[in-house]
């Protein structure tokens, strides 16, 4: 039955081609012209839907006023750092600082601490992650926390993996949103229960971490285009937001697919997700603070993670402009402030 359908299929296409062109001889319109204006039509209203996504990121910005005391416009929490990776955490917990934190904590190992502390005098460092003691050594701080970045350079040690389910337990008991990345979603892939219908969290996949994650929840990832893809895997995750970045960023809460096409760069070099990372455990939170009568019904964690996409992107693109090919994730945290001032207040 199969293959006759499929060739039903086809034939019908070919019909409704060859019917279309000659609709277009009859108008002596050339079936290219009328194709790309299609397509056109089509990219002119996915930047019409982007730009109104925007506009709501912009109303979820909380206002700066004289009348706040230290830590009120977030205080933010990367789990993460290990003898290999540094930079990652370093990375995460600055751009958090630049996009409007107040403070910034590094939850890393003895032996990274050092190293992710000489780096930037403005994070406060934990170095925890690997002693007996990690999980309750972070749940101390969660009530001072109000978002978790669980990944950026954790590593795949058992002993650190373990702790960080501990971790991500207690956040979740205390229904602290979590931004999952790295190889925290590697954690996640072994284990998909640990976040299953938790709706504050966010998993922020590249092409590979997407994959595997896909393997692990859905077993056949089956056919299908990049969107139903994503939607996909965050239903079968129960609805936990998932954005896979690539060329456009793919954002589903199993509900709304969105995309971000603002434009980038094309450098790939390491650490551009990380400063993703931080950036929407910022956004997280004020997207959760705003109510819904600054998102107008929209969900807060899709327009948290518009906003980083959007805002990750933009850094690429004006950092790229002045360094070209020897641009860095370093050169793109220099543009964080004056990208999220072209994207977000002007
Ligand atoms: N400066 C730093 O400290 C950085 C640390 N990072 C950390 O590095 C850790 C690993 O993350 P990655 O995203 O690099 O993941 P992987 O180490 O799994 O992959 C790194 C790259 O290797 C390639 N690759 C992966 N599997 C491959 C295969 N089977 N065959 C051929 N090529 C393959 C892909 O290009 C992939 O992007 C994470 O903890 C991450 O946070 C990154 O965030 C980058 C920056
Ligand atoms: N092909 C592409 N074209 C344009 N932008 C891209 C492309 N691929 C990724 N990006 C952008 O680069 C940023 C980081 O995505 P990437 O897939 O490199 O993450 P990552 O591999 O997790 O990075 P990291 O090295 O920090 O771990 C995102 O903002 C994404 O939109
Ligand atoms: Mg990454």
């Amino acid at each position: 039955m199969a293959p006759l359908a499929g060739a039903g299929a086809v034939l019908a296409g070919a019909a409704a081609v060859a019917l279309l062109s000659a609709v277009l001889v009859l108008y002596e319109l050339p079936l290219d012209a009328v194709l790309q204006r299609a397509f056109s039509l089509h990219k002119a209203h996915s930047i019409k839907d982007m730009e109104n996504t925007l506009q709501l990121v912009r109303n979820i910005i909380p206002p700066q006023t004289s009348k706040k005391h230290k830590g009120q416009d977030g205080r933010i929490g990367v789990v993460g750092g290990c003898q290999e990776y540094t930079g990652a955490p370093y990375f995460a917990a600055i751009s958090a600082l630049k996009v409007g934190a107040d403070l910034s904590h590094v939850f890393c190992t003895r032996e990274a601490a050092p190293v992710v502390k000489s780096y930037s005098p403005e994070l406060i460092v934990h170095p925890v992650l690997d002693s007996p003691g990690a999980v309750h050594h972070v749940e101390e701080w969660l009530p001072r926390l109000h978002v978790l970045v669980v990944g950026p350079g954790l590593g795949r040690d058992d002993t650190l993996l373990e702790n960080v389910k501990g971790i991500l337990e207690a956040a979740k008991a205390r229904d602290i949103p979590v931004v999952i990345d790295a190889d925290g979603l590697w954690l996640i892939a072994q284990h998909p229960a640990l976040l299953q219908g938790y709706r504050k969290a966010v998993l922020t996949p590249n092409h590979v971490e997407f994959n595997r994650l896909s393997e692990a929840v859905l077993r056949d990832p089956g056919d299908g285009s990049d969107r139903e893809a994503v939607q996909r895997l965050s239903q079968a995750l129960g609805n936990v937001t998932v954005v896979r970045k690539g060329e456009r960023d793919v954002i589903s809460d199993g509900e709304q697919v969105l995309e971000c096409a603002q434009e980038g760069s094309s450098r790939r070099c390491g650490g551009q997700g990380d400063l993703l990372s931080g950036a929407l455990g910022v956004l997280v939170h004020w997207a959760l603070l705003a109510g819904p009568e600054k998102t107008k019904g929209s969900s807060p964690l899709l327009l948290a993670a518009m906003g980083a996409c959007s805002l990750t992107r933009q850094c690429s693109h004006q950092a790229f402009q002045k360094h070209g090919r020897s641009t860095t994730t370093t050169d793109m945290i220099a543009e964080v402030g004056p990208a999220f001032h072209r994207l977000f207040e002007t």
